[in-house]
This record gives structure tokens, C-alpha cells and sequence, in this order.
């Protein structure tokens, strides 16, 4: 490739392992690298204004052409701390549920376990703005990112939703992958996974680079967010996307 790779990450702390390596690494000089919130990069990766993206994986159906380029993922094999349903209310009083604007997988999987799952009736509404100070009383939120690790602070109520979709389905969930639009070069791809890796096994130094007195980054890092892209947890993405179709 004669351009630059243009490669949009998530800009939530817990992307910050997986970026951690990409410092003064080799893949640099072919990575043009830019972050946002989840919904905006699915967005970018299927205009194709980007190659590479850090995507929901809620996405993937919907794109023309797509290629999972890594061995990394976000995911979960247990509660994940920061994808959660809060509410004032237990989860059988529940009227409404905002949901959140800059998510993509976990608005689908919310509707899922709402429907499947929790089998709840309750009416869903769309936001476009910060909303979590909206949640009260019998109205309930779903919160994603470093907002979901400060709500858990504030909301009596917690629901996890990759802990629910354990229960559901005894399977591993994967929220986010690393997806290109396009077939790219391999020398970038052994690259890229070789960047990805180094902030994995160097947890301390990462939770040292990002102080956050708000939740415990090691934990977050080591015991909720799950980043190897396993068989299993390619099961469990199959068996969310096949539930989207
Ligand atoms: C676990 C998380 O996964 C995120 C959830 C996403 C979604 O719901 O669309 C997308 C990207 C991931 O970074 C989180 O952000 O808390």
C-alpha cells in the first residue's frame, strides 16, 4: 500500500491496552491512527472514510465487505463492569430504557435480553446526547464506556449485560474487533497484532499511564474486559450476529 492505513480506535479506556504498544512501533509508519466513540467509527469504517476500525461488532452485517484483521478484541467472559443497565428500580419494575448513543453492540444485545432473556415490557428510547441524568425513578439507562464505570457510583441498581448474556447463552460476548473494509497488505497485519499485544502483557505499565480513581483499571483490565479473540468467544459473536439477522 502506498498510503497510509487510516485506523480509528475506540476512545475509551479500554482501548488503552491495545494502543499502548502502538508507540514508536514499526506499524506507525504505515498507521494513520484517529479515536472516537463507538457509533461514530462504525460509521467511518462503512463510509469507508477509514480502513481499519475497532468496531461494534453489531456492525459487521451490515457492511459490504468485511475482514476480522486481528487476534484482539473487547470482550467479556464474565460481568464487564462498563456495559450495564442502571437503574433506581429492580429490573421487573422498569417502564423505560435510554439507550446509548454511542453504542452499537450493546443497544443490540439490550434489546435482545430484554425480549429473550428478561422478557420485559418496556419502551426503549433512542438518545443523541448525555442522558444518564435522566435515569430515575422507573426510567432505566444503558451506559457504556468509562460513563458506565462513573455511573456505577450513582444508580442502585446494576444489570451486566455480558453477565446476562452468560446466563443466556453460556457463551463468551465480544462488544468490539478489529475490522477492515478491504483485503490489507500482511506484513501491516502481523504488525498491527504485534502492537496490539504489547500493552496485554504489560498491564501495570498501562494502568500507570491512565490514573483513574474512578474504578480499578487492573481489575478492569485483567478480570471484566477480555481481550484475546478466542474460539469461544468467536462462538458467541456467531451466535449474537446470528440473533441480528
Ligand atoms: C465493553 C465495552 O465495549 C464497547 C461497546 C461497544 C458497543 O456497545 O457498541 C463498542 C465498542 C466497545 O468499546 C465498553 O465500551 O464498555
Amino acid at each position: 500500500m502506498e498510503r497510509k492505513v487510516k485506523v480509528a480506535a475506540v476512545s475509551y479506556l479500554n482501548t488503552k491496552p491495545l494502543l499502548y504498544g502502538f508507540k514508536n512501533h514499526p506499524v506507525m509508519k504505515m498507521t494513520e491512527l484517529t479515536m472516537d466513540y463507538p457509533s461514530v467509527i462504525a460509521r467511518q469504517l462503512i463510509e469507508g472514510s477509514v480502513d481499519v476500525a475497532l468496531v461494534p461488532v453489531a456492525v459487521i452485517p451490515k457492511m459490504q465487505e468485511s475482514h476480522i484483521i486481528s487476534d484482539f478484541c473487547i470482550g467479556a467472559e464474565g460481568p464487564v463492569a462498563s456495559v450495564c443497565l442502571f437503574s433506581q428500580v429492580p429490573l421487573q419494575e422498569i417502564k423505560r430504557i435510554y439507550l446509548d448513543y454511542q453504542s452499537r453492540t450493546s443497544v443490540a444485545l439490550l434489546k435482545l435480553l430484554v425480549r429473550d432473556f428478561w422478557k420485559l415490557d418496556v419502551e426503549l428510547i433512542e438518545t443523541s446526547d448525555d442522558y444518564q441524568h435522566l435515569i430515575g425513578g422507573t426510567d432505566a439507562g444503558l451506559v457504556i464506556g468509562d460513563r458506565a464505570l462513573a455511573q456505577r457510583k450513582v444508580s442502585a441498581y446494576i444489570y451486566d449485560l455480558a453477565e446476562a448474556w452468560m446466563r443466556f447463552t453460556s457463551l463468551p460476548f465480544v462488544f468490539a474487533a478489529w475490522v477492515s473494509n478491504k483485503p490489507l497488505p500482511v506484513e501491516f497485519i502481523q504488525e498491527f497484532n504485534n502492537a496490539n499485544s504489547i500493552g496485554i502483557h504489560n498491564i501495570p505499565a498501562v494502568v500507570a499511564e491512565n490514573p483513574y480513581p474512578v474504578f480499578d483499571l487492573t481489575a478492569y483490565y485483567t478480570q471484566h474486559i477480555s481481550y484475546p479473540l478466542t474460539p469461544a468467544k468467536r462462538q458467541g459473536m456467531q451466535k449474537f450476529l446470528s440473533y441480528l439477522q
